[in-house]
């Protein structure tokens, strides 16, 4: 089984981003090893503490947070980093080529009931041209690389650089990702749906009808039945669509006017979208390509339709009409 940076180095990708992608890798394993050990390490529960974005911040949050912001901040190739925890992004090397949008830890509400959680990341490259204040105001159609690592029963690392995308699989005995799949195609047909079912009364009127359809099974528009999951958790939850198929959404929400979307744009969306499109799925806001959006805050969020090409495109057929 091939190892993370031999099988980079075969796909001719740069040393500086594989510098980038290795420490990245460093700091899962250190993020990896603390979860494991759970209430041992005396990392669960919350702080006392909001996140920029109004949400109440996991000690695990905080702590995947400042490992990954410390680690990239010390690798020479980083020029700045941009975190869901962090106020605005922060500045690293000078000569730096690349910049690093992460979701620390995805789906803190499972980190206290030992459930899946992950690492979402994404990287760019410093546009040349650019004033500090819009260095990652750039749509994921820029992305030079993406992916996740998943926490659970095994830890691994999902990555694309634009050239398909790979799985590994942490052996913890080494301590080295090992790649466990190669080359991963979403099938375009599938008949499982993620979603939080709860809110079905907020969702717009399009989504109500979609997913009334889907309901209805083999007695309605769609002839046949469909199986739901939901992880609470959009790297568990993608990670599913990616391994067998699926559709994935987080639509848009009445409640709350200012804030109608969930999910973030530079640290979940576009490399979820990367991965997706790079395994022949699609991503879409329910109007355009997600990493077609020009994003205008690196906080902005969005509307998320992904997974199963023929699932994706019935699901944006009813939001046309
Ligand atoms: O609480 P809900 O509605 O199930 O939302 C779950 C969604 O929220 C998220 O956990 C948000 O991410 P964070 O945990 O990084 O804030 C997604 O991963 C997941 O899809
Ligand atoms: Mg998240
Ligand atoms: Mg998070």
């Amino acid at each position: 089984m091939q190892r993370l940076i031999p099988a980079l180095r075969q796909q001719h990708v740069s040393e500086g981003l594989i510098s980038v992608l290795h420490t990245l890798q460093t700091a899962s394993k250190e993020i990896s090893f603390r979860l494991h050990q759970g209430a041992l390490a005396g990392v669960l529960g919350s702080t006392l503490d909001e996140n920029i974005q109004g949400e109440t911040q996991k000690k695990l949050d905080v702590l995947a947070n400042q490992l990954l912001k410390d680690m990239l901040l010390d690798c020479p190739h980083v020029a700045a980093v941009a975190s869901e925890e962090e106020d605005s992004y922060v500045v690293g090397a000078a000569d730096g080529d690349y910049l690093v949008a992460f979701d620390p830890l995805d789906g803190s509400s499972n980190i206290d009931i030992n459930g899946l959680v992950g690492t979402i990341f994404s990287v760019l490259k410093k546009p040349a041209d650019s004033d500090a204040a819009n260095m990652f105001l750039q749509p994921g159609d820029a992305q030079v690389a993406a992916g996740y690592m998943l926490y659970g029963p095994a830890t691994m690392l999902v990555l694309t650089t634009g050239q398909g995308v790979d799985m590994y699989t942490l052996d913890q005995t080494v301590g080295e990702y090992l790649q466990t799949r190669s080359q991963i195609e979403i099938p375009a047909e599938t008949s499982e749906f993620a979603i939080n079912m709860s809110n079905q009364r907020h969702w717009q009127p399009a989504m109500q009808r979609y997913i009334g359809d889907l309901l209805a099974g083999k007695q309605g528009p769609c002839e046949k039945d469909y199986n739901m999951r939901w992880i609470a958790a959009m790297v568990g939850d993608v990670h599913r669509v990616l391994s067998r198929g699926g559709l994935f959404t987080y639509p848009w929400d009445a409640r709350k006017t200012d804030k109608p979307y969930k999910l973030r744009l530079l640290y979940e969306a576009n490399p979820m979208s990367f991965l997706v499109e790079q395994a022949g799925g699609l991503a879409s806001d329910g109007e355009q390509r997600i990493m077609a959006i020009q994003p205008h805050d690196i906080h902005q969020r969005v509307g998320v339709i992904l997974g199963s090409r023929s699932e994706v495109q019935r699901c944006l057929d009813y939001h046309q009409d």
